[in-house]
C-alpha cells in the first residue's frame, strides 16, 4: 500500500464542541475576556439572552396559567344535582312567557296555557331544567339572578334595549354572573329587509360590547300561528343542553347558600284559621338547598323570603 492511500483514510482533527474539555476550555475564554455568569442570574436586571428560551417560558406561564383557570370548583351538592335554573328576563310584553311555553312545549310535548312560577321539565334520562319568569321588580330581579345557572336576556328588536336589561345585567354582576345569552324578539315588525339586518348587526355589537365579546344572541324573526318558529326555539334548546352539559358550579354560588322555593303549602290548623281570619299562619316551602350541605340552624337565602335559619331539617 502506497504511502499516499494511508494518509488519506486519516480523518482531520476535530475540535470538541461539548465535554468536560470544552467546558473548561469556555469557561478559561470567558475569564480571559472578564465576562462572568454571576452577572446573568438577577432575572430583573437582564433580560433574557435566547429567544427560543423566552419562547418556551411564555408558553409555560400561560399553560399555568390555564391550568389555575381552569381548577374544578368544589361541587358541595351530593345525590341528585337539582334542577339547572334557566331565568328568562326581559322588559314587559316582550315575550317571556310564549318563550317558556315554547321551550316547555319543545322538551315535553305539552302545552302550558300560563305560566306561574317555576316550571321543571326533565330532559334526557336525568337532567331536570327549571323555568323561572323574572318579575319586572328590583326584587325580583335580585332572586333571579342569585338562582340562576344561564339568564336568558329577551330584547325587542324593533325597540332596542330597554332599561330592565341593564338593570338586570348590573344586579347579576354582583351575584357572581351566570352564563347569559340574548334572545331578539319582535323581528317580524320589519318591514324592510335591509333594516332588518342592519338592526340585527348593531344590536349583536351592542350586546357583545355589554357582556363579553362572542356572547351568543338568538333571534325569534316571528310569530307563526302566535307561536315562535319551531326551527328556531330547537336552536334555543340546543344552546340551553349544551350550557347545561358544560355546567361548571360559580364560586360565588358554593359560598352562598339559597333556596329557589318550588312549592309552598300552608299547614295552619283550619279551626285556627276559622277563629282568626287573619292569624299568623305556618307556611312550609320545599326546594332544593343548593351550595352546601344541610346543616340544622344554618342560614340560607330563600328567594322572595329573605335570609332565613332552617330550624327543622329533613332529607
Ligand atoms: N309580533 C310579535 N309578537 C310577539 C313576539 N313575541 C311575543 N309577541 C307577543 O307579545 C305579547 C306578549 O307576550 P308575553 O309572552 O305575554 O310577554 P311577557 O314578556 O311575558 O309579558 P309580561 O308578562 O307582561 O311581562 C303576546 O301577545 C305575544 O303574542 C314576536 O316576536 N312578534
Amino acid at each position: 500500500m502506497a504511502a499516499d492511500e494511508l494518509m488519506a483514510t486519516h480523518k482531520s482533527h476535530r475540535a470538541p464542541k461539548r465535554g468536560p474539555t470544552m467546558k473548561k476550555k469556555s469557561e478559561n475564554d470567558k475569564k480571559k475576556r472578564g465576562v462572568s455568569d454571576n452577572k446573568q442570574q438577577n432575572s430583573k436586571a437582564f433580560s433574557f439572552t435566547s429567544a427560543d428560551k423566552a419562547k418556551i417560558l411564555k408558553l409555560h406561564a400561560a399553560e399555568k396559567e390555564q391550568k389555575r383557570i381552569h381548577l374544578p370548583t368544589i361541587d358541595r351538592n351530593y345525590g341528585d344535582p337539582p334542577p339547572f335554573v334557566v331565568v328568562v328576563q326581559g322588559p314587559p310584553g316582550v315575550g317571556k312567557s310564549l318563550v317558556i311555553k315554547s321551550l316547555v312545549k319543545h322538551f315535553t310535548h305539552q302545552n302550558v296555557p300560563e305560566v306561574r312560577g317555576p316550571i321543571t321539565i326533565v330532559q334526557g334520562s336525568k337532567n331536570r331544567i327549571q323555568f323561572v319568569e323574572c318579575p319586572n321588580d328590583i326584587n325580583g330581579m335580585v332572586d333571579c339572578a342569585k338562582v340562576a345557572d344561564l339568564a336568558i336576556l329577551l330584547i325587542d328588536g324593533s325597540y332596542g334595549f330597554e332599561m330592565e336589561t341593564f338593570e338586570f345585567l348590573n344586579i347579576m354582576q354582583v351575584h357572581g354572573f351566570p352564563k347569559v345569552m340574548g334572545v331578539l324578539t319582535h323581528l317580524d315588525k320589519f318591514n324592510d329587509v335591509k333594516k332588518l339586518r342592519k338592526t340585527k348587526k348593531r344590536l349583536k355589537q351592542r350586546f357583545s360590547t355589554e357582556i363579553y365579546k362572542g356572547a351568543k344572541l338568538f333571534y325569534l324573526s316571528g310569530l307563526i300561528h302566535g307561536k315562535y318558529s319551531k326551527l328556531e326555539v330547537d336552536h334555543l334548546s340546543q344552546f340551553i343542553s349544551l350550557s347545561l352539559i358544560k355546567f361548571h358550579p360559580l364560586k360565588w354560588r358554593t359560598s352562598h347558600p339559597y333556596v329557589l322555593a318550588d312549592r309552598m303549602e300552608d299547614v295552619t290548623p283550619p279551626e285556627k284559621i276559622q277563629m282568626d281570619k287573619k292569624c299568623d299562619r305556618n307556611v312550609t316551602l320545599y326546594g332544593y338547598l343548593r351550595g352546601c350541605n344541610l346543616k340544622k340552624g344554618m342560614k340560607v337565602h330563600i328567594a322572595g323570603v329573605g335570609d332565613y335559619s332552617l330550624a327543622g331539617v329533613t332529607d
